[in-house]
């Protein structure tokens, strides 16, 4: 295979071609899928910037998974960026004010998870294609990666899929997108628990007996939406070269200036494909992390301390109700030195002790990119007012947190702000942030949003008004892997 990338975990040998990473979605040792040579791939950005949204998929994915054909490679870009976004640009930069907004939400389920999860069914259906196997998808969710993985997966050939979400901690909103989701090959359930709880057990499910029955007696394997899964990953590094692009196109950077990108985040995968991007050449000075009231990453990032022993909030921006950020594992490896043992050690910490230290050399890597800053409810509201009243730009709280912690750094190079969520996911925080008095009915606070700020209603999401409720089960988190055995048979018989 020459000088092309094998994956491998991070915390140890095991290696796959593409196509089988994304089948498996995380390593047989718990670690999850990196390639060593990422930083010596650097892309000829004079050529890769000319290209269009779905010429820069094709050409990023020609390198990074290079098992796969040209001819399938076009064929998944056609179906997942063809005709499924509401822009052609896919994600369009916008201005709020000065600031520039790169919106992530233009996607079948409004948050930005549909740009990879438009994409990753393309690419599993392909690895999946000519194996004498099913795949069953398990999928943990804070409120935006369930419903983009259900859409996207929905109705696909041998693949079923079930999302866990934690009752209770998603907005109205994002729980009716799940519970209302159709096809014959989905399934979705509460947990009594938070986000953490949910995906800790969905990546033991992938060791458990019960994935080894499934995958020997029903020739069914275990795989992941989430963004432990590179397929998942690597469609999401794309839209950091979109915005720079556009940049240029608007003329608001010149040729080869570093700017930054400020990312709310969570799991940590939205930020660790703006790092990849910089590993690929994007000129990016820095990345900034912004974290709600759980804030771990924040801290992290001051201290080299990661320690999830603390309260977990539940905020307004639910989707970042995490103390578990899965994907900075990647980082660290990279960081590190690409020392499997460290990142072995400090994995294992964190799952005896829920604490881990890096060392000095580490974080001083750590901290010359990443930048980071958090924002608590109270903060949220009044920066989504702050910005509606200053330029009438409306944002969802996720956004609104990335955009309070980018105002506190103050920096000089230009920064890119992402917005992951269309406000209308959350239309009553902010309704209440405005300080316009919601009504009782989810949909009508739509209309008041709508008619307020003139801005246009997603129509998938006002279409949930006459979608019947599918799904109901809540159960306890020691019951999933049963659950998920039994679904597995059930939708994949
Ligand atoms: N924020 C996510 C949580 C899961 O993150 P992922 O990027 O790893 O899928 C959500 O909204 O579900």
């Amino acid at each position: 295979m020459g000088n092309q990338p094998y994956y491998h975990s991070t915390r140890g040998e095991e290696r796959c071609s593409p196509k089988e990473a994304i089948l498996k979605g995380i390593a047989s040792d718990g670690g999850l899928f990196v390639w060593d040579d990422l930083d010596q791939m650097q892309l000829d950005l004079h050529t890769f910037l000319q290209l269009d949204y779905p010429g820069m998929v094709q050409t990023l994915f020609r390198r990074l998974l290079w098992d796969y054909s040209e001819e399938e490679l076009a064929a998944c870009a056609q179906a997942a960026y063809g005709d499924t976004f509401d822009d052609e640009r896919i994600t369009p930069l916008v201005f709020a004010g000065k600031q520039p907004v790169l919106e992530l939400f233009h996607g079948p389920t409004s948050a930005f998870k549909d740009v990879a999860l438009c994409m990753l069914p393309q690419l599993m259906s392909r690895a999946l294609a000519g194996k004498d196997e099913k795949v069953m998808i398990v999928t943990a969710t804070s409120g935006d990666t369930g419903k983009a993985a259900l859409s996207g997966f929905q109705d696909a050939e041998n693949i079923g899929i079930t999302v866990f979400y934690p009752q209770g901690k998603v907005s109205a909103i994002q729980r009716l997108q799940m519970v209302t989701q159709p096809g014959r090959n989905v399934s979705v359930c509460a947990i009594e628990g938070n986000f953490d709880d949910a995906q800790s057990s969905v990546k033991a499910l992938f060791q458990s007996e019960g994935a080894r029955r499934l995958k020997e007696e029903e020739h069914i394997v275990l795989s992941s939406a989430n963004s432990i899964n590179i397929g998942r990953l690597i469609p999401q590094i794309v839209y950091y070269f979109a915005a720079y692009q556009q940049l240029l196109q608007q003329e608001k950077i010149q040729w080869g200036e570093e700017i930054s990108f400020c990312v709310p985040t969570g799991n940590f995968g939205n930020v660790l494909a703006g790092y990849y991007a910089k590993l690929l050449g994007l000129p990016i000075r820095h990345l900034i992390v912004a974290a709600n009231e759980n804030k771990v990453l924040d801290d992290f990032l001051r201290t080299g301390i990661y320690d999830r022993n603390r309260s977990f909030h539940t905020t307004i921006s639910p989707s970042m109700d995490i103390l578990i950020s899965s994907n900075l594992e990647r980082m660290l490896y990279y960081m590190c030195g690409k020392d499997s043992e460290k990142i072995r050690g400090w994995m294992d910490e964190l799952a005896r002790v829920g604490r881990y230290q890096v060392d000095e050399e580490t974080l001083q890597k750590i901290r010359n990119v990443f930048l980071s800053g958090h924002c608590d409810n109270a903060q949220t509201s009044l920066q989504i007012e702050r910005v509606y009243r200053s330029c009438g730009y409306v944002m969802d709280p996720h956004t609104a947190v990335g955009s309070y912690v980018l105002e506190q750094l103050a920096l000089t190079e230009p920064c890119v702000l992402l917005s992951t969520a269309s406000p209308y996911k959350f239309t009553r925080d902010v309704l209440k942030a405005l300080q316009v008095e919601a009504a009782a009915d989810d949909f009508v606070c739509m209309e008041q949003l709508s008619e307020l700020t003139k801005t246009s209603i997603p129509q998938g999401l006002y279409a949930l008004k006459s979608m019947e409720e599918r799904f109901s089960d809540v159960i306890e988190v020691t019951d999933m892997e049963a659950y998920v055995c039994a679904k597995a048979k059930e939708v994949l018989k």
